[in-house]
């Protein structure tokens, strides 16, 4: 789209030409913090001063809060966001529905749940012209999104930019982890850029557009119907570590203004599982100036303060939560998000990789590059694991064998990128998903010798 996107009002002059995404993206700016009362203007005077919502909001713009949690939730975790925009997001014409092409949505019934072992190879090649919303391919979840409760687990390949279509998910937030090539991110809030490595979440109903900044991409997407994600807790270990909240940036505001009538803009709406759509004549992402919590932002995952054990023993994976989703149960997370980032391995008398286990939990795994330490082969960049709730898993043999012969000298783990979706619902996997296993994913744990010698 041609929209023109202003200069932000904190100096960041972002005039291009179109297509240039690349530059774009590179010269962005943002504003620092996780969960702040932020507020950004890309035309001085834009936001009024004292009050939400004057008699006449300034510069002719119209108000609107956009709710992300009730009204009434604790302040700490409440999150809204007050926009001044050129027009209503109530001025629209009606939604109709359209296919959810390869999107799924919770309650997942196309299956029972299954207690396998489930491993699958990446995405093929997305047919030309596919884009982001087009690629977007659920292999899983859990809850019912009508309830706010639950998650999917999505995958998604893109060949093409969104152009002149819009897209929003009423039904939950949507945790985007890029793992081949670049997005541009167009959103109601501004423009965010997120690479591989980095990860960007869009809030619950904010309206945006995804631009690649390569020529392909492909990644994850974590859409968590429950309560908003959020720092976890950090106890005993203090006042820092793990993902710093100053780490988090969100968007300064920059709008397009075509003119009314003079580009038009499909706004592809999902609401409780399907895609309806309404053709506007101007583009929604027409916000001059916002203040709120309610807000999309990106985070490096290499910044990641990673916290582990210094004397013995491999901690729980708990340690490497970035957010988490917390259910109506404290301390079980509707679904926390979980990054294996690069660390030193010191433990004594340790076997230092994942250990074999069965937990409640279920957990959905994906690698961003490299490999992962738990797994010699077959685990790619791109793919995805699921280890649902109690089925025994671990190190494959290879590794188990190299592990617990290895010299216990300091390690550096570093060549790899890996994360988790760990939920404390079964995952019931999409029959696309179910199409598209890798075979015989149970012999990584074949031929694990029997050494009992009492
Ligand atoms: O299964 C996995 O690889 C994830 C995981 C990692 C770890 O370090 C400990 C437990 C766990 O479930
Ligand atoms: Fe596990």
């Amino acid at each position: 789209m041609s929209g023109d996107v202003r200069k932000p009002a904190e100096g960041h002059v972002r005039k291009h030409a179109e297509g240039d995404v690349r530059k774009q993206a590179e010269g962005l700016a943002y504003l620092s913090g996780f969960g702040n009362e932020h507020h950004s203007e890309a035309v001085p005077g834009a936001l009024p001063i004292g009050r939400n919502a004057p008699q006449r909001a300034p510069l002719g713009l119209y108000a609107e809060q956009l709710s992300g949690t009730a009204f009434t939730e604790p302040r700490a975790h409440n999150r809204r966001s007050w926009l001044y925009r050129i027009r209503p997001s109530a001025a629209h014409p009606e939604f109709t529905r359209v296919d959810n092409g390869t999107l799924r949505t919770a309650p997942f019934t196309e299956a029972v749940p299954d207690p396998n072992r489930r491993r699958w190879n990446p995405l093929p090649e997305p047919a030309p012209g596919t884009d982001w919303l087009a690629g977007l391919w659920t292999l899983g979840g859990n809850g019912d999104a009508t309830q706010r409760t639950g998650m999917a687990v999505h995958l998604y390949h893109a060949n093409s930019p969104m152009t002149d279509r819009v897209f929003s998910d009423a039904d939950g937030e949507l945790l985007i982890v890029p793992e081949h090539g670049g997005l541009l991110l167009r959103s109601e809030f501004g423009l965010l850029a997120a690479a591989p490595g980095e990860v960007a979440l869009i809030p619950r109903g904010v309206r945006f557009r995804v631009e690649l900044l390569d020529e392909t991409a492909r990644g994850y997407v974590c859409e968590n119907y429950g309560a908003p994600f959020r720092l976890p807790d950090l106890g005993p270990i203090g006042a820092n570590g793990l993902a710093n909240a100053r780490d988090f940036r969100a968007p300064v505001a920059a709008y397009e203004d075509d003119g009314d009538g003079a580009r038009p803009v499909e706004v592809v709406n999902k609401f409780c599982g399907n895609l309806w759509t309404a053709t506007y004549d101007h583009s929604p992402l027409d916000v001059v100036a916002w203040h709120g919590n309610h807000v999309p932002y990106v985070y490096d995952l290499r910044r990641f303060n990673v916290m582990g054990t210094i004397s013995y023993d491999h901690p729980d994976p708990s340690i490497f939560t970035v957010l988490t989703s917390p259910s109506d149960t404290p301390g079980l997370a509707g679904v926390d998000f979980v990054v294996f980032a690069p660390r030193w391995l010191v433990g004594e008398d340790t076997f230092r990789p994942p250990y074999f286990h069965r937990n409640v939990m279920s957990e959905y795994m994906g690698l961003i590059e490299g490999a992962y330490d738990a797994k010699a082969s077959g685990f790619l960049p791109g793919g995805g694991s699921l280890h649902n709730m109690m089925s025994a898993h671990g190190p494959d043999r290879e590794t188990y064998d190299k592990a617990s012969a290895a010299e216990l000298v300091p390690q550096r783990v570093d060549d790899g990128l890996a994360f988790m979706f760990e939920t404390r619902w079964p995952v019931t996997v999409t029959s696309q998903a179910a199409g598209h296993l890798q075979r015989a994913y149970d012999d990584v744990w074949l031929g694990l010798e029997r050494h009992f010698s009492g």
